[in-house]
């Protein structure tokens, strides 16, 4: 397979969506080898315990190092990705989503309660391992399950094979040069009163093609201000600035 998948946590069936849909079907043709692991399988009490209090105090519980560590020494590889996604992470874009989606070996490391003991990622950093905090946005979850699923989307959709049309990966919704997506309009030509843009009936494709670029600037100046900033020098031609 081309990328191989590992996902801990102490809810795994949190995961199951992941047997459905596009990267159910690539796991089923050996495109992607994705593998659940459940936390508690590491813990060596009655109570299968995975968490203790905070050391300096303070509310909630912390996930204890040396569980974490005999779960990862097991499933990471030398080769491996170690993600850990947390809050306080650097954020998560489509960035990262490309350049994982070059990784052989991601292993996601599910984090609840108030976090994992720091010293996890730590350690493994020391060891030389390439280990990311990463973040899927500024909003606290109970736990990393749920970015994991969205990271394993974003990533899983680049792989090689997994989307069925890969030239619908072409322009993005951050493609365009790093513009948002233009509005899309479909059959019936008119809807609620509401009529589709003449113009995209008109079959005038350069014009088309001009109308999708000024609405995707439009949308994005109105809509995240800070992305216009961001482009590069090349993104925006004469026509553009006149907008
Ligand atoms: C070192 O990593 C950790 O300690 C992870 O610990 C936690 C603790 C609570 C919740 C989470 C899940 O991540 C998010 O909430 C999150 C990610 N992106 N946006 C919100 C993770």
């Amino acid at each position: 397979p081309d990328v191989r998948i590992d996902v801990v946590t102490i809810f795994p069936e949190y995961l199951a969506a992941l047997d459905l849909s596009l990267v159910g079907k690539a796991r089923q043709r050996g495109l992607l080898d994705l593998r659940v692991h459940d936390l508690r399988d590491w813990t060596t009490d009655r109570h299968r315990t995975v968490d203790d209090t905070p050391f300096g105090g303070g509310a909630g519980m912390v996930m204890r190092p040396d569980v974490w560590g005999r779960a990862l020494d097991e499933v990471l590889g030398a080769g491996a990705t170690l993600i850990l996604p947390t809050p306080s992470g650097e954020v998560f874009t489509q960035r990262h989503a490309d350049e994982l989606a070059t990784a052989e070996h991601l292993v996601f490391a599910c984090g609840r309660y108030e976090g994992i003991d720091a010293r996890v990622a730590e350690h493994y950093r020391a060891t030389g391992l390439d280990v990311r905090e990463l973040s899927i946005g500024d909003y606290v979850l109970n736990g990393g399950e749920v970015a994991a699923l969205v990271m394993i989307e974003a990533v899983g959709r680049l792989v090689p094979g997994m989307v069925g049309n890969p030239e619908s990966l072409v322009e993005e919704s951050h493609g365009a040069a790093g513009l948002l997506e233009y509005p899309v309009y479909t059959k019936p030509p008119r809807w609620q009163e509401i009529d589709v843009p003449d113009l995209l009936l008109s079959g005038h494709h350069a014009r088309i093609d001009r109308w999708r670029r000024d609405e995707a600037l439009r949308r994005t100046a109105g809509r995240r201000p800070e992305m216009i900033a961001a482009l590069d020098g090349t993104a925006l031609d004469k026509h553009d600035v006149a907008l």
